[in-house]
């Protein structure tokens, strides 16, 4: 696993490290990365998510991509009022003192509160409103080649053979650790659920505002709690399964859990090239392929769902604008068929000036009106007003951040709040003047299957 040239390769980094920290009075961050044996992400994730937080797995398995973070180095968070561009610049002054040893670049996980402005609920009480991790263990897959990544910060007065003693011993630890199920209920008091009643009722009251008011779309979403007896590895191997084309992750804080599987991206950054895609428009999948074709066909011309759609592609489209050369997209949506439903999709994509930060354009993209609505600002008072539930990193933004700037993040959606066996699971639906609060309700069932099949669960609808 890790031999003695890798021990020697680790020692040079934070002796290094500890140099540097000595002449600038300051630490200093050391990271080595190894190669390592093939090793299962998830297994990993999960019996390690309890005891070394903040924990992070995030998958692409259609692009054989994953990364897992144990455990935390630094934890770079964005006060209330100040852009998250300040995180960047944060991570920019402490990667530029670095000393990195091996052909990688120091990645940051996390993400962003759907609303920064609404104070944090009980149950999302251990994810604060913006919070990217350096975490002191990091593996990153490509294809079949896996690196691990060592992080520490050294300071002119650490003993160097014993920080990376410990840091040996403690990845040792991690990799012969196996998974326990939560020993005790949680039985967290949630509050009030919204029942599926009262939430047609918000529906119905959205859709008269939108006639009434300047608002044209608010996308309004709702919780169900359920009961969960599947072990996390199973939950998660499900959701690799099940959502091959999605983006999969898992955020471990304190007694919670917060994944799940979206479809949605938000950002991508590789240099100059960024991509970002509308995802909004939504109809049910059918077993019988002929009508789920038909299903498609018409989602492809309903009226209601291309407006729906416009607005959010017309939106992401300006705000790439405001950072981005050459933004370009295809004329028309197209289709995306998922699991559980089928959506309207354009992707869209750009050229980022270059000194322009990944954290400032995602910060002028959130909140889309595909979780948010149109417009933004109307919108974002609305669902203050009238959603009555915290989100919390539910439609936030969740995803990297190197250290050249590259990231990617996805709007997390398909999601559910796992705290011991108790899950929490969230949907929304984008309602505009020709929504109808029944469909609207039985779209955001189909949403929640995403999550509820992986859960392997039936819903549990609140009185
Ligand atoms: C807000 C959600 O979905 C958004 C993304 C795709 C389609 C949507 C829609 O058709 O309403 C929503 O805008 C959710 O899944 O919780």
């Amino acid at each position: 696993m890790i031999d003695e040239s890798d021990m020697a390769l680790l020692r040079q980094g934070v002796n290094a490290a500890k140099q540097r920290a000595c002449e600038q009075g300051s630490p200093v961050l050391a990271s080595c990365s190894l190669p390592h044996p093939n090793i299962d992400f998830v297994q990993i994730f999960a019996a390690n998510h309890r005891s070394e937080q903040p924990a992070t797995l995030w998958a692409m398995p259609e692009d054989n991509f994953a990364l897992l973070g144990l455990g935390c180095t630094h934890e770079f968070q964005c006060p209330a009022g100040r852009p998250w561009s300040d995180l960047q610049s944060a991570w920019e002054t402490r990667i530029a003192k670095a000393v990195v040893i091996g052909d990688h670049r120091p990645v940051l996980c996390g993400g962003f509160a759907f609303d920064r402005r609404t104070r944090r609920s009980k149950l999302w009480r251990d994810f604060p409103a913006a919070a990217l991790t350096l975490h002191r263990y990091f593996l990153q897959a490509e294809g079949t080649r896996i690196k691990l990544v060592l992080n520490t910060l050294v300071d002119g007065r650490s003993d160097c053979e014993k920080l990376c003693d410990e840091l040996l011993k403690g990845w040792q630890k991690i990799v012969a650790r196996s998974y326990s199920p939560p020993a005790e209920e949680v039985g967290r008091s949630l509050g009030t659920l919204v029942s599926g009643q009262a939430w047609r009722d918000k529906v119905s009251a959205a859709v008269e505002a939108i006639g009434a008011e300047r608002l044209r779309k608010v996308v309004l979403a709702r919780a169900e709690q359920i009961a969960v007896d599947v072990p996390l590895p199973d939950i998660l191997d499900g959701l690799r399964q099940l959502h091959p084309g999605a983006y999969v992750f898992a955020f471990a804080r304190g007694r919670s859990c917060f994944l799940g599987a979206s479809p949605e991206r938000l950002i991508a950054r590789r240099g100059n090239r960024v991509h970002t895609c509308a995802v909004a428009g939504t109809a049910p999948r059918h077993h019988d392929p002929e009508i789920d074709r038909q299903l498609g066909r018409e989602l492809l011309i309903s009226d209601k769902n291309r407006y729906e759609h416009a607005l959010v592609a017309n939106e992401l489209k300006r705000a790439l604008g405001l950072y981005c050369d050459h933004v370009a997209s295809p004329p028309e949506p197209r289709l995306r068929k998922l699991r559980h439903v089928q959506h309207l999709v354009t992707p869209i994509r750009g050229e980022i000036h270059s000194n322009m930060p990944l954290l400032a354009l995602l910060q002028q993209l959130h909140p889309s009106p595909a979780v948010g609505g149109f417009p933004t600002n109307e919108a974002m008072a609305y669902i203050r007003a009238h959603e009555g539930m915290d989100r919390g990193w539910y439609a936030g933004p969740v995803g990297w951040l190197d250290a050249a700037g590259d990231g990617e993040f996805a709007v997390a959606l398909r999601s559910a709040l796992l705290a011991g066996r108790d899950a929490v699971l969230f949907a929304g639906c984008g309602i505009v003047k020709d929504s109808k609060p029944e469909d609207e309700y039985w779209e955001s069932r189909y949403k929640m299957q995403a999550m509820m099949t992986a859960l392997a669960a039936t819903g549990t609808e609140p009185a």
